[in-house]
């Protein structure tokens, strides 16, 4: 898929990993829907690239990605300024052990929400275009992080969620595509509140320091370098691609009955 002139939409794209995905779609020609909660950094943000990329580029819609009514208004939204939607970026997402009900509804909840709704948009057999979803998950849903079980199971469940629909969407002629993006550690105020946001178990903050110290932290930028081949090569799909600081590899599987 060329990205020039396609239309992109990602959550949480207000700042972190999100900013950088999108920058970088705007970077390569699309147009971009910025969804995210927290509106002044939302709205300072398209100030900053309508300057950069001219003031029909991007768009910021407010939404929360726990209701299902925000998403579906900012798809529609999407698709009468920008004639369609024809990649979804499942971002927005938070790290809280404390409020781990919360954590699913966003992480997990929040991504399979918008990729149920976009398949309106996407989807060959209902008059649509194709398209690819990519979810942001983490490495955390490849291994485990001890200190965090709640977070890692709702990157867990992203990561089976990907390989699940993107088969599912195959087997059915939808002619959208899944795939998962899993960074280890990265700057972003996300990582800066992890230790305030441990919970049950915050006597292993120790053990997770050793961790992002042994592994190094990368930056927004950084992460998001593996992004556009799960985007523009067609060949992915159901695929998790792990970056780190010195290396970005496909995770494997076990081969299972089903596959
Ligand atoms: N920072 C890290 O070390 C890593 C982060 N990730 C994942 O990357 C994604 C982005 O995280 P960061 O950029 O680090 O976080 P961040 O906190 O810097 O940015 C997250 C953005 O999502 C928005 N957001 C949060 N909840 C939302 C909701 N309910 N609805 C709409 N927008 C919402 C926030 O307002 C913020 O703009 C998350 O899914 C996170 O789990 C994965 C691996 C590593
Ligand atoms: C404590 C959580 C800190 C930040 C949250 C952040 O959003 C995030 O997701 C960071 C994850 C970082 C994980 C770093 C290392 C994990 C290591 C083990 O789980 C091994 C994992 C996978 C091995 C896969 C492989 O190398 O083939």
């Amino acid at each position: 898929m060329a990205l020039n002139g396609k239309t992109a939409v990602v959550t949480g794209a207000a700042m972190g990993i999100g900013r950088s995905i999108a920058e970088l779609l705007l970077q390569n020609g699309a147009k971009v829907a910025i969804l995210d909660m927290n509106e002044a950094a939302g709205q300072s943000l398209v100030e900053t690239l309508n300057k950069e990329h001219g003031p029909d580029r991007v768009l910021f819609l407010l939404c929360n990605v726990e209701s299902g009514e925000e998403i579906k208004a900012a798809f529609q939204k999407t698709v009468e300024t920008f004639g369609g939607i024809d990649i979804l970026v499942n971002n927005a997402g938070i790290f809280n052990e404390i409020m781990w009900e919360k954590t699913i509804g966003i992480n997990l909840a929040g991504c399979i929400r918008g990729a149920y709704l976009v398949i309106e948009h996407m989807n060959k057999l209902t008059g649509g275009r194709g398209g690819v979803i990519v979810n942001v998950a983490s490495i955390a849903g490849i291994g485990l992080l001890s200190c965090c079980p709640v977070y890692t199971a709702t990157k867990h469940g992203v990561v089976g969620f990907t390989r699940a629909f993107a088969a599912a969407s195959v087997a059915s002629g939808y002619g959208i595509r899944m795939n998962a993006l899993c960074p280890g550690f990265a700057q972003t105020d996300l990582f800066s509140s992890v230790q305030s946001r441990l919970g049950q178990f915050s006597n292993l903050a120790g053990a997770n320091q050793e961790l992002i110290e042994k592994l190094g932290v990368l930056t927004s930028a950084e992460v998001v370098q593996g992004f556009l081949e799960l985007v523009t090569d067609e060949t992915k799909n159901g695929q998790a691609l792990i970056v780190l600081p010195k290396e970005k590899k496909y995770a494997t599987f076990p081969v299972s009955p089903t596959d």
